[in-house]
């Protein structure tokens, strides 16, 4: 077990390149199970979660290469193994096993899937959405079963707008007889990046990006090349940190629209940003005006960026109110803030955030990925030493995250704990 080490209050300037967007990856991967010929694509982050699930697919009988850039999976040797247990309870992204292999083999058992704790994650929509493909659906100990003679396609009205059950029932709908189609769908870009790789694999899909997606079933799908999008939640924490931290930070290799409310916010906030096609860049600035943030679904405010984002809002002058209307307990951050002295409660679904106050180093544990941001932005802009634990989440999601923040001229380096901390660790 290690623990990062972060020496605060260096100015930071520079360039960073954003990586593959982590959840895209997650479900691309799934959906390689799809064809019948190798998919190979390009710019896979190199995060725990790609790892995971490239273990899963080899698991079932996947041949999968990935060389730091470029994944590859030939699937033609697949078959439906259960997975009741083990790796596919460490991510969230593994129920996405249900509809790749649902739509390939028309069986699949995967046991109920992990990921960060942001209070309960239900998947009665991905359910739903199978059951009305033709499947029968149960839950055996905590594994769930699908099976069908036959998938056939049908309209599905989701009763939330949910990423997870869109993309999950258009990998299953893909190989359906006829047509489905998504009511209520999601409209985040990893949909539209998904679908994307279903087309080039030879799937019919028309819509994805908007509430409507409609498909229609092919027989077979073909290997292809797909190049990922770049990762938008990564981008927007470095946005972030360019506010807090940065003279000016230059991030490379982004999708500008996809991060409009973000950029919005820090407008709002006074700081300076400018876009051009494929780069941001922030300009820190001394004076911050404190705003309010409300997660939504896509185009609104992000909740992976939540918690990062109430990290700035210490800097800023006055009160706000954060509310995270997607996870409503997404905000395990907060004491861990408070260690550092940041002025912020949680009341109900909200935190309430009181500014300026000058952040100190202190000794903090990441709860889930998106905190372990929120904390590592912190160390960045406090005065003297953080030490955070809990890094097997920061690394889910954040490729090179030390190596890209020394290229700022951050001061942050790993190191292992004592048997001592990991002692203290495992009874806390
Ligand atoms: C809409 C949204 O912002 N989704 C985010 C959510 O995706 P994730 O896929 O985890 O969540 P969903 O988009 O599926 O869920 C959105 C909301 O619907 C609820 N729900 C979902 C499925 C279901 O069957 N029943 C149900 O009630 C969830 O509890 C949640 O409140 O977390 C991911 C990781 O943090 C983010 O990358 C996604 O952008
Ligand atoms: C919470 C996240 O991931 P997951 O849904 O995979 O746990 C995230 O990406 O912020």
């Amino acid at each position: 077990m290690e623990k990062l080490i972060i020496q605060g209050g260096m100015p930071l300037k520079g360039s960073v390149r954003i990586s593959g967007a982590k959840n895209s990856a997650v479900a691309l991967i799934p959906a390689t199970i799809l064809a019948e010929t190798p998919v190979t694509i390009g710019g896979i982050p190199g995060i725990s979660d790609v790892q995971l699930l490239g273990d899963l697919l080899e698991e079932i009988g996947g041949v999968v290469s990935y060389d730091g850039q470029d994944m590859t999976v030939d699937p033609s040797r697949m078959v439906s193994m259960p997975l009741p247990n083990g790796k596919v309870k460490k991510l969230r992204a593994s129920y996405y096993l249900m509809g790749a292999m649902l739509g390939r083999f028309k069986k699949a058992v995967i046991g109920l899937p992990g990921g960060c704790h942001l209070g309960p994650r239900p998947i009665d929509q991905h359910i739903k959405g199978f059951e009305a493909l033709g499947a029968r659906v149960t839950n055996e100990q905590g594994a769930i079963y699908l099976r069908a003679d036959e998938l056939r396609g049908a309209r599905i009205y989701l009763d939330v707008v949910s990423v997870g059950a869109t993309i999950n029932i258009m990998l299953a709908a893909v190989r359906a007889k006829g047509r489905t189609i998504i009511e209520n769908a999601a409209k985040e870009p990893e949909i539209i990046d998904v679908a994307t790789l279903l087309t080039s694999m030879g799937a019919r899909i028309k819509g994805a990006g908007t509430d409507v997606i409609r498909i229609d079933g092919v027989d077979t799908l073909k290997g292809c090349y797909h190049s990922i999008i770049p990762d938008r939640i990564e981008a927007g924490t470095y946005m972030i940190l360019g506010a807090a931290a940065s003279e000016e930070l230059l991030i490379d290799n982004v999708i500008p629209q996809h991060l409009e409310s973000v950029i919005a916010k820090l407008r709002e906030m006074g700081v300076q940003v400018e876009t051009n096609d494929d780069q941001i860049i922030v300009r820190g600035s001394g004076d911050l005006k404190m705003v309010d943030i409300k997660t939504l679904v896509y185009p609104g405010f992000p909740t992976d960026l939540q918690q990062p984002f109430t990290t700035l809002l210490t800097r800023a002058n006055g009160t706000g109110v954060v509310t995270d209307t997607i996870y409503g307990a997404r905000f395990k951050h907060i004491d861990e803030l408070r260690r550092m002295n940041a002025r912020m409660k949680v009341e109900g679904r909200t935190a309430i955030v009181a500014g300026p106050v000058e952040l100190n180093g202190a000794k903090v544990k990441a709860s889930d990925l998106r905190a372990g941001a929120a904390l590592v932005i912190a160390g960045l802009m406090a005065q003297g030493v953080t030490e955070l634990t809990g890094l097997e989440h920061v690394d889910r999601g954040y490729e090179e995250l030390e190596e890209k923040l020394r290229g700022l001229g951050a001061r942050i380096w790993r190191e292992k704990l004592t048997e001592q901390e990991i002692e203290q660790i495992q009874n806390s």
